[in-house]
């Protein structure tokens, strides 16, 4: 047995590279015990990856976790938002999921715009202008390229849903990650049966929206995992959602993630509607909302352009006039789905550390450029930005993001906030608290300041400037993806 002082819950993130287990007390917040295990994406046009494996990483990850799990009272799944998982009558993957950051759909979001009334209608019917990261944009690509696919699916998932279906054996989803897909209408929070019908998806295909604090269900069997039949299972959420809970995140507080995608977001009480279609009007997962902005390109980007100059990521120097937009996967925030990455200013007297500043400056630009639409506009504007994700480990990141926003910044202590918010989430179902609430008593958002420092406007009017200048290059893109 444990010594921990109260029940002990899992909670589960399973992003684009890992899934990340972690058993935590109730009680206190301590971290009892964690496991992690890789999952592949494919490379190249497309981005797909296999559910079935996402499970198998799980069972890897629960395993590293050892005795404590078995003693899991309630566990809890946040997941990568938006990847489209299609199933067969028994379950199983018609096919590899189609993920978020896979952009061959960017036709298909531009079509389903025009079609349905142009952007601003979209943004006040689902709360977001969809692009190629949206579920539905993926379903419409999937049909017209592979009708037989479409065909033989008899149930359509996220990815948390899919992991928490395999615990239960029921259909569940959240309003937080439903409002990624494309088909859930944040005003009347339902599906949008008349979107679905445009793209042909019988609504019946889809899982049942969970409210917050409901139980999805309870562990069917043990299967291969280590929780006893019967552990509770709460909604889980998608990861940006999830975070948030684990950071007990109160309104108007701005949080930026550097992981394989860069979100920054905030919670807010008004449900959010840009005709931009810069920020996601998001659900959070307890009854508010998220508006989040995301870029493709974030820290595996910039380890690239490190890997390409052969240096560690944090040889950087302080840059000189070069711009570089590391759009190596094309990119969402700027919405330019078919871009490439794009180098200007190089010299002779140009440093490969100056090039590596100058990949964290472009990266950090994108995210920074839409802070501000993210707040609602009686937001503190001198209020710390919280800094998550793998990235914010690094201090290359920590003092470029410092720079050119010129606002303090915090780095919680706490590491995995994703699967620590899905853990709050488990507890939550157990005591009867509000998620947020656990995590606020776990102390999850504590960690050092970093004073602010005056905002590098002439770096953010240089790269936003290039950026203007080279859009047609940008929108072309350079190779037939
Ligand atoms: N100490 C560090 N300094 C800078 N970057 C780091 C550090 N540790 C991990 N990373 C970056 O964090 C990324 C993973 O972040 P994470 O938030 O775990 O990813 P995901 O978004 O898939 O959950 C890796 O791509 C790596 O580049
Ligand atoms: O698409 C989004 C948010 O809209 C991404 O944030 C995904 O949810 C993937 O997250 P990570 O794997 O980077 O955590």
């Amino acid at each position: 047995m444990s010594a921990a002082e109260g029940p002990l819950v899992v909670g589960v993130d399973t992003s684009t590279q890992s899934t990340k287990a972690l058993v935590v007390d109730a009680a206190t917040g301590e971290i009892v015990a964690s496991g992690q295990a890789p999952h592949a994406v494919s490379t190249g046009a497309g981005r797909e990856s296999d559910p079935r494996r996402w499970w198998d990483a799980l069972v890897q990850a629960l395993a590293q976790c050892g005795e404590a799990a078995h003693e899991a009272a309630a566990v809890s799944i946040g997941g990568q938002q938006h990847g489209l998982v299609t199933l067969d009558a028994q379950g199983d993957p018609v096919r590899p999921a189609l993920l978020w950051n896979d952009v061959r759909s960017a036709p298909h979001a531009r079509r389903l715009v025009g079609e349905l009334g142009g952007p601003k209608a979209w943004a006040e019917r689902t709360g977001s202008v969809p692009g190629a990261s949206f579920t539905v944009t993926k379903w419409a690509w999937l049909s017209e390229h592979e009708p037989e696919a479409v065909r033989a699916t008899q149930a359509v998932r996220l990815p948390h849903d899919y992991l928490t279906e395999r615990l239960t054996g029921r259909g569940t989803t959240d309003r937080g990650d439903a409002s990624g897909t494309g088909w859930w209408a944040t005003g009347t929070e339902a599906y949008d049966e008349e979107i679905l019908a445009r793209v042909g998806l019988d609504p019946a295909l889809l899982p049942r929206v969970v409210r917050p604090g409901e139980v999805a269900g309870t562990v069917r069997d043990s299967h291969d995992l280590p929780f006893s039949k019967g552990t509770l299972v709460a909604p889980g959420t998608g990861d940006n959602a999830a975070a948030a809970l684990g950071l007990g995140l109160r309104s108007g507080v701005p949080v930026m993630s550097l992981g394989t995608s860069g979100t920054v977001y905030a919670v807010s009480q008004r449900r959010p509607a840009d005709p931009t279609g810069t920020v996601a009007g998001f659900a959070d997962a307890r009854g508010d909302w998220l508006p989040l902005a995301c870029t493709l390109n974030c820290t595996l980007a910039v380890d690239r352009v490190a890997a390409l100059l052969g240096l560690d990521r944090e040889a950087v120097e302080p840059g000189t006039g070069v711009t570089l937009l590391p759009y190596l996967d094309g990119e969402r925030t700027p919405d330019l789905p078919n871009a490439s990455g794009l180098l200007h200013g190089l010299r002779h007297d140009t440093t490969a550390g100056q090039l590596l500043q100058s990949a964290y400056d472009g990266a950090v630009h994108s995210l920074l450029g839409a802070l501000d639409r993210v707040l609602d506009t009686d937001a503190d504007a001198s209020a710390p930005l919280l800094l998550i994700g793998g990235g914010a480990r690094g201090r290359a990141w920590q003092e470029t993001v410092r720079r050119l926003s010129g606002r303090p910044v915090q780095i919680p202590e706490a590491r995995e906030l994703v699967a620590l918010g899905a853990a709050a989430q488990a507890a939550g179902l157990l005591t009867g608290e509000d998620p947020a609430a656990v995590a606020r008593r776990w102390n999850t958002a504590a960690g050092p300041v970093l004073e602010a420092v005056d905002r590098d406007e002439a770096t953010l009017s240089r790269i936003a400037g290039v950026l203007s200048d080279a859009a047609p290059l940008l929108e072309r893109g350079t190779d037939p993806r």
